[in-house]
């Protein structure tokens, strides 16, 4: 059976700051400049998530997309959208950077499905800024292991 990827957008809105608690109040404004603003600001993120898989030989889908929906929306959309990113748990002691949020997104996911299933997490943060993570090289290459056996 041949393989195929999916990728699906999903998007939410969301108030951040950047800040870390680990800088000072000085170093924290030198670092996120206008995003160290104490008001926050907020973004319309858009995530793309990547699955890959064999071609099912009666659906012709490698993914039914409505199931792949309900677990983002469950697990990511309701948990960030129109929410202040600095008050979620995840984000007590890191972060809220593109970089965080899209590692984040990778993990509340990759646990979600079997292990191999999840090959990219996306997620544009503005016009300019777009981030993507495709797991450590340790789960690749254990996941290539899976796959090629
Ligand atoms: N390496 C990173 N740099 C920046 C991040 C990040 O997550 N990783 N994030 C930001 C801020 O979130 C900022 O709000 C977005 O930065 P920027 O590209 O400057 O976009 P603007 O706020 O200027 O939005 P536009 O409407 O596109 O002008 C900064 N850096
Ligand atoms: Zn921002």
């Amino acid at each position: 059976m041949s393989q195929a990827t999916v990728t699906r957008r999903y998007r939410f809105c969301a108030a951040h700051r950047l800040h870390t608690d680990q800088l000072s109040v000085e170093d924290n404004r030198t670092i996120f400049g206008k995003c160290n603003n104490p008001n926050g600001h907020g973004h319309n993120y858009v995530v793309f998530v990547s699955v890959r898989g064999e071609i099912d030989p009666r659906s012709h889908q490698v993914v039914d997309v409505l199931k792949l929906d309900a677990v983002v929306e469950r697990t990511v959309v309701r948990r960030f959208d129109h929410q202040d990113l600095n008050q979620d748990p995840e984000f007590a002691s890191q972060t809220t950077t593109g970089e965080n949020l899209v590692l984040l997104i990778w993990n509340l996911l990759v646990n979600e499905m079997p292990a191999g299933r999840l090959v990219k997490v996306g997620v544009i943060e503005t016009r300019d800024n777009y981030f993507e993570y495709s797991g450590s090289a340790a789960q690749t290459r254990a996941e290539d292991g899976v796959r090629h056996g």
